[in-house]
């Protein structure tokens, strides 16, 4: 396995840095349990230093044509493009994710993400409105120094999807990964130097809560982006509300996927395995309440437990595998604590429902059937590999079913009939929704949650307006006329 230490914890204004006096972030490969690295939290010096390193570099970044900033960006996909492999690997041993995943789904998803908006840079701009003889224009501003707070699931892409629009509007950013993966953004931001980033345009620190807390707070910041649980956004958009920052909050589902009985029966299976169980099911957006109109139900999960048995498990480093362990111990636990409550609250467990007896923190696909909307399993959101599913009769009981949580991040709908499809996809109440696939994010659309799963979007167009924000000015051509 390739050494995964990095040079240090920490990346501020173009370099690494290090202050031992911070806690231990250890850093475990999932397939094995085995430490490998050691990384430092950073200590209030750490973070006042990558802001203040944010702050200096702002204005001469925001001042450049933003021809020359997408350059800057579209380099470093370029250079993300050719250490694919290596960024891959680092990737796997980080989350525990198969290699054959991110492979084509991290560093490859953010080097899109840095190509596009780099693309789109030299084109942000504001408009002319003429009032008469008068006239105004408007100017699309940077907001100024971002945080950008990333969960454990796509370290990479999380980091990326965040940075290249704040860096294309002209913004600077702070970084904190997640705790659990704090390898691969540090990677980002030595190739955003590589690619001719100023220093102090991208800096990482690591840290648990307490030092995104420390970073959200902070009078510096205009603007916060986290992608994280629920709860989490709760806090940080609470105290994101005191200074009046702008948020984007990529927040936690339990997204609905409707299988009618019309439906490919085999692109719905497809969908369910995309939505349940890629990256072992640690995806916000995975379709893990699967309503299946109820003629086809059997036929459906006949099928879903035959492909299943095209899992091969493994070490992620391994090519061929293509089913790894959850990040952490921690959310073995978890994940084993919900399938015990869906066993004990009575659904019917088709397949899996176990730890696999090996090193590492592996949890078998896991399909419940019969899974009523009350059950916990069909309320909670798990992060990990379990699929419920649950049947209906109609499409006006499918819709309000699904639409029956606080949750409103993704929904599905697998129809042969268009028509319904678009009724159905119109009818969700959730921010992003697929027909006929599922889990599908290229950065040319927003992605982003309504409801509890978030506000603000990332990628697309929509992802500009979340990193600036519009100055109007008014132009006077003749007297003014007071009334005294
Ligand atoms: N909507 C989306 O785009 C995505 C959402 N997620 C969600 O993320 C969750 C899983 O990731 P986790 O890392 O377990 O989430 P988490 O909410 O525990 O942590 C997310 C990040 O917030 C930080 N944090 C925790 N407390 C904080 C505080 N008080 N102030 C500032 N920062 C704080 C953590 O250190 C971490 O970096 C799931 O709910 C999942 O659905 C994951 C991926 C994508």
């Amino acid at each position: 396995m390739r050494n995964v230490q990095p040079e240090a914890s920490h990346y501020i204004g173009g370099a690494y840095v290090e202050d031992a006096a911070g806690d231990a972030i250890d850093v475990t490969y999932a397939a094995t349990g085995e430490q490998v690295a050691t990384l430092h939290a950073a200590t209030p010096a750490v973070v006042d230093r990558a802001l203040a390193a944010a702050e200096a570099a702002r204005r001469d970044w925001a001042a450049l044509p933003g021809v020359e900033r997408g350059r800057v960006l579209r380099r470093a996909a370029d250079l993300l493009r050719e250490r694919n492999r290596e960024l891959s690997e680092i990737e796997t041993i980080d989350t525990g994710k198969p290699l054959q995943e991110t492979l084509v789904a991290d560093a490859a998803s953010a080097a899109d993400a840095l190509e596009w908006f780099g693309g789109i840079a030299a084109t942000v701009r504001g408009e002319h409105l003429q009032l008469g003889a008068d006239w105004a224009y408007t100017i699309r501003e940077p907001l100024g120094v971002c945080v950008g707070i990333g969960a454990w699931n796509y370290p990479t892409q999380i980091a990326a999807w965040k940075a290249a629009p704040a860096l294309a509007c002209g913004n600077t950013m702070v970084f904190k990964p997640s705790e659990e993966t704090p390898l691969c953004a540090l990677k980002l931001a030595e190739i955003l130097t590589e690619a001719g980033a100023p220093p102090g345009v991208f800096n990482v620190v690591q840290g648990r809560g307490d030092v995104g807390a420390a970073l959200v707070t902070d009078p510096r910041v205009a603007k916060v982006s986290l992608t994280g649980s629920v709860p989490t956004g709760r806090k940080v958009y609470a105290a994101a509300a005191e200074g009046m920052r702008h948020v984007t909050m990529e927040l936690g589902g339990k997204s609905p996927m409707l299988v009618f009985d019309d439906a490919d029966i085999d692109a719905a299976v497809g969908g369910a395995i995309l939505g349940n169980f890629y990256s072992s099911g640690q995806i916000c957006s995975n379709g893990t309440r699967v309503f299946v109109q109820s003629g086809i139900r059997d036929a459906f999960l006949d099928r879903l437990s035959e492909r299943l048995k095209g899992v091969v498990m493994g070490d992620p480093l391994d090519e061929a595998v293509n089913f790894g362990p959850l990040v952490s111990e921690a959310q073995l636990t978890k994940v084993l604590g919900h399938i015990r409550d869906g066993v004990a609250e009575g659904a019917t467990l088709v397949t899996g429902g176990n730890r696999v007896d090996r090193d590492g923190w592996y949890v078998e696909p896991t399909v419940f059937a019969d899974v009523t909307d009350d059950m916990s399993i069909a309320r909670q959101e798990i992060f990990g590999p379990v699929a419920s599913i649950l049947t209906f009769e109609d499409e006006a009981e499918a819709i309000a079913r699904a639409n029956a949580t606080s949750f409103g991040l993704a929904a599905g709908v697998f129809t042969a009939d268009l028509a319904r499809g678009h009724r159905v996809a119109a009818a969700f109440e959730a921010g992003t929704c697929w027909i006929n696939t599922y889990n599908l994010t290229p950065v040319e659309i927003g992605f982003g949650g309504a409801k509890q799963s978030g506000i603000g979007r990332e990628n697309g167009l929509g992802a500009i307006e979340h990193f600036s924000q519009l100055k109007t000015v008014y132009v006077g051509m003749g007297g003014v006329d007071a009334p005294y």
